[in-house]
């Protein structure tokens, strides 16, 4: 008797990873937002490479975020940024978690749409400020009320970021769970 093999069904990563192709995933969104943290994690779910473009500029700078803009300022560091992320997206795929500034900024944004897949993660100002509060490695947010400064960000920066391909949820659940959801969010949009 011929036994009948039935394929097992694909895992929601092995999905998402088909629907991705050869296309990079990149992460925008607020500080705070997680985009380091749950880039890192997807890019291990799908089993493609991670880089955090805030990394590599460090890298090739040989000079802390926070250093940088002190010592050249915010827009030799945008310019920097749009350099490193065009060239971090000319070969995929790859998840790149960029910096909360870097889709912001008009040349940036037009190779990030090129570059790949984006993905918005979305939080509300309590979770950022609860997050980011606890370092203080963002210059942005070295002011006299950095909880204000982020607020007037988000209002600067949402409807931009709100052109992003898909945008999910980020909120108070573990790590794993908005790793679930950006995967979700990948496949959901190859069916429709
Ligand atoms: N879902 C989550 N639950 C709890 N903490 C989180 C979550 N996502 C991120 N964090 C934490 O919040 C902080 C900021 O995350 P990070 O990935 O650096 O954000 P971003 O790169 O968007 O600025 C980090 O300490 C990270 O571990
Ligand atoms: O929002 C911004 O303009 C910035 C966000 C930071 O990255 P994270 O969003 O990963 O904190 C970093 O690139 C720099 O401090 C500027
Ligand atoms: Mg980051």
């Amino acid at each position: 008797m011929t036994e009948l093999i039935e394929p097992a069904p694909l895992t929601l990563a092995e999905q998402a990873r088909a629907a991705l192709g050869k296309r990079n995933l990149v992460l925008i969104g607020l500080m705070g937002a997680g985009k380091s943290a749950i880039g890192r994690m997807t890019a291990q779910a799908l089993g493609i490479p991670f880089i955090d473009s805030d990394h590599e500029i460090e890298r090739v700078s040989r000079m802390s975020i926070a250093d940088l803009f002190a010592a050249y300022g915010e827009a030799e560091f945008r310019a920097l940024e749009t350099r490193v992320i065009k060239r971090l997206l000319r070969s995929g795929p790859r998840v790149v978690s960029t910096g909360g500034g870097a889709y912001i900024n008009e040349n940036t944004r037009k190779h990030i749409r090129r570059g790949g897949l984006t993905v918005w993660l979305k939080a509300d100002l309590d979770v950022l400020w609860e997050r980011v509060n606890k370092r203080d490695t963002r210059p942005l947010l070295k002011t006299e009320n950095p909880r204000q400064t982020l607020e007037n960000l988000m209002n600067a920066r949402y409807p931009i970021y709100a052109e992003a391909d898909l945008t999910v949820l980020s909120r108070d659940v573990k790590k794993e769970t908005m790793v679930e959801e950006v995967l979700a969010a990948i496949t959901a949009a190859r069916r429709s």
